[in-house]
């Protein structure tokens, strides 16, 4: 573990004394951190340059930043600016992140570098979590955060600076947040903002005009009237984008060039390449573990089956050790995970222990874990992609770019000198593309296309992307749009439906059934199963107890389909922790005995929290828009026509042959064996998801009768009859 005196690696350290020499010794040992970062910060390769950014920030509106990864970038510009005086007026500098936790641990570290308070001076404002206050300056938010905020405040009024970090990573949110920055960039930048065409029956909008005529318009400018706009600072960062390709897209932007790195991070490959990436990261960490010096170890996996397996084989193979070894500890972080389970990576484990963090691309980025000196980078990350023509999205298992191998090597060499491992040869790195594709050219645009139509832009089209994404994946989402009703027929945004399905922070499928179930009075069982949707596997099946497993699921199983099974394991799980509350109110021992009917039920416990989390973060966005929350209690037959209504385009007609035809692609498709209906094969079924492994499957399915979907989706299927 690293030396420092941050209490961090203290546990084995003991304090003597009573209370007032106890009191000594931790003011002594806040005083010695606060000078250790102090020295830290000084010797970051940025620091050299702070005067000479400030400069150029202050020169130029738009400015690229490049610099090694742990040359200081999110955690000192922000401070420099601030120092510099681009807060004056009680203006904040925001600075954008792709992933939650980045957001918050950067947050923390950066307040602790300022000697503030969380949410004071410094604090983050990430989807249902805002530690933020009227005195925050510097805060750090997610990329879909501030395109949240920029539904209520079209001009971004309250920013002087915002800084896109991380834009490499080109996540949809990333690339929307660029073309919707420079829009209020460019009328920021113009001094007048007219106000004509307001019109008093739709108060929502005007007309923001320059003198060259370009015009821009945005719904719900009221927030802005009469408010005194400056320009807008916009940064981009990273330590490995494509200077040219951002600068071409922003206007020539001027690109600067931050030398040097802290410490150095050894880069080893194999010599062949790795057939089982698991066995390779499994033979790593313990090759590792027994032959390299102090430090945790990071590895890179594709998702939260591939951790939990590997989880469990670190477990048997340490018990294995030669006796007197030191004991290895796991400790997952994916993003499914509930955020306090995923802040566990960043915590100390007991003194003596090493750590091995199994993670997803979530750490690949922005984030220091103290402690990381050893990082294994299997070379691959499972990415989205989606095909227009057959409305299938998939998740699919490629190699990485090269920009991701080196965001993964530079998670160590934070702290000291680090090292790499990667499972592949030398020759295959050369071999790997620059760039991964940006995420707005592989997935279903229809969350984008409503979001932008909320910020008042009409021609999708011609928005101006920095990738535009195919015509067909945007018609294609307009046409989804407007049969769910979010649209009305000349592709404005309609109201209610519309404006309602935009503020829940969902896919617009999920988003109408849950509108939708407010009539149907099945509230209460939608948002159990778009909770329960939103998570990663909920059962587990072990292959050692695979029999138990499976009669563990009948349990809950419901001849009509999965969704109201998933109810039924919500709702029974409702009731073991009901029963625990009544004998004792000590949450930790609650947690446990959900723990323990997760075990016996092989339910994947983490998942099942991450559910409940965010069951009740939709049920606060439900209430406050006046949604009552009935429930249908026992007559599922008004849940299951619900579930029709809203996603009557995944509605699938059993063939002769057995097989199914998706009726909205005419695909052939299969249900998929983890699905409760996949030996009873209904006649006509709604899924929830399309996925190819190597056959096209559908899942999460419930038993629909066909008659409901001309009767329920008359705008698809009168149509077609
Ligand atoms: N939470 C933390 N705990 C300990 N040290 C930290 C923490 N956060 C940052 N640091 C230190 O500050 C350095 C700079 O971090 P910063 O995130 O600003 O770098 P960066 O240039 O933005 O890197 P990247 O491109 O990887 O995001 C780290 O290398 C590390 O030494």
């Amino acid at each position: 573990m690293p030396s420092f005196p941050n209490g961090i690696s203290s546990e084995g350290q003991k304090s003597g004394g009573g209370k007032l020499a106890q009191g000594d010794h931790k003011a002594q040992q806040a005083l010695a951190r606060r000078q250790w970062i102090l020295e830290q910060r000084k010797s970051l390769p940025i620091a050299s340059v702070e005067r000479r950014i400030v400069d150029e920030v202050r020169k130029n509106e738009t400015l690229i930043i490049v610099g090694e990864t742990g040359s200081g970038k999110t955690t000192q510009l922000p401070q420099f600016l601030y120092n510099a005086g681009f807060c004056k007026d009680g203006k904040v500098i925001g600075i954008t992140q792709p992933r939650r936790v980045a957001a918050v641990t950067v947050a923390k570290r950066v307040a602790e570098e300022c000697n503030v308070e969380l949410g004071q001076k410094v604090g983050y404002s990430i989807r249902f979590e805002d530690v933020t206050s009227s005195s925050t300056r510097i805060k750090y938010m997610t990329d879909g955060l501030l395109l949240r905020e920029a539904l209520l405040d079209p001009y971004l009024s309250r920013y002087n600076v915002i800084i896109v970090d991380e834009a490499h990573e080109r996540t949809v949110h990333t690339d929307v947040l660029l073309g919707l920055l420079k829009n209020v960039q460019f009328a920021r930048s113009r001094s007048t903002i007219k106000q004509h065409n307001f019109d008093n029956a739709n108060a929502n909008k005007y007309v923001v005009s320059d003198k060259e005529d370009k015009t821009q318009s945005f719904s719900t400018l009221r927030a802005c009237q009469g408010a005194k706009l400056t320009s807008l600072k916009l940064i981009i960062m990273s330590a490995s984008l494509d200077a040219r390709g951002f600068s071409e897209y922003l206007g020539g932007a001027k690109a600067v060039h931050i030398q040097g790195r802290q410490h150095p991070v050894d880069i080893l490959y194999t010599y062949q390449p790795e057939p089982d990436y698991i066995d390779a990261t499994l033979i790593t960490i313990f090759q590792i573990h027994l032959e390299e010096g102090p430090g945790d170890i990071l590895a890179f996996l594709t998702g939260q089956e591939e951790i939990e397996a590997v989880e469990r084989l670190v477990h048997e193979r340490g018990h294995q050790l030669p006796e007197g070894s030191q004991q290895i500890i796991t400790v997952p972080i994916y993003s499914s995970l509930p955020s306090e389970q995923q802040m566990n990576a960043f915590k100390p484990v007991p003194y003596g222990f090493r750590k091995v963090i199994l993670a997803t691309n979530i750490a690949e980025t922005s984030v220091t874990i103290p402690g990381i000196k050893y990082v294994i980078d299997p070379g691959l990350v499972k990415a989205r992609s989606y095909n227009p023509v057959t409305g299938m999205e998939s998740l699919i298992i490629i190699p990485t770019s090269k920009a991701q191998a080196l965001q993964r090597s530079g998670r160590a060499g934070r702290e000291g000198p680090g090292k790499c491992f990667r499972l592949y040869p030398e020759s295959e790195f050369g071999k790997l593309v620059d760039s991964t594709v940006p995420e707005i050219k592989r997935c279903n645009l229809s969350n984008v296309v409503l979001q932008l139509k909320a910020l008042g832009v009409d021609d999708i089209i011609g928005f101006d992307f920095m990738e535009k994404p195919s015509r067909m994946a945007i018609v294609k989402s307009l046409e989804q749009l407007l049969l769910l009703g979010a649209l009305t027929d000349d592709y404005k945004l309609s109201d209610p439906i519309g404006c309602q399905m935009a503020r829940l922070p969902l896919d617009p499928m999920y988003s109408k059934a849950l509108i939708l179930a407010g009539e149907f009075k099945c509230m209460e069982e939608m948002l159990i199963v778009v909770a329960m949707l939103s998570v990663e596997s909920i059962f587990y099946f072990p292959r050692e107890k695979m029999e138990e497993a499976k009669a563990a699921r009948k349990r809950f199983s419901s001849p009509e389909g999965d969704h109201i099974s998933l109810v039924n394991v919500y709702r029974a799980s409702a009731e073991c922790l009901e029963k625990s509350r009544e004998a004792t109110s000590k949450e930790k021992t609650i947690e446990k005995a959900l723990n323990k009917w997760c075990r016996e039920n092989f339910i994947n416990y983490r998942s099942l929290r991450h559910a409940r989390d965010v069951h009740s973060q939709i049920q606060g966005h439900v209430q406050q828009m006046g949604l009552s929350l009935s429930s249908c209690g026992d007559d599922m037959l008004q849940f299951r026509r619900c579930l029709t209504t809203s996603f009557f385009l995944n509605a699938a007609l059993k063939q002769p042959d057995g097989s199914y035809r998706a009726m909205s692609s005419s695909q052939t498709v299969q249900i998929h064996p983890s699905s409760v209906l996949f030996r009873t094969r209904p006649e006509c079924i709604i899924f929830n998801e399309l996925v190819r492994t190597n056959q096209n499957y559908v899942r999460n399915l419930t038993r629909v009768d066909p008659l409901w979907l001309p009767e329920l989706a008359p705008q698809y299927y009168a149509a077609e009859n």
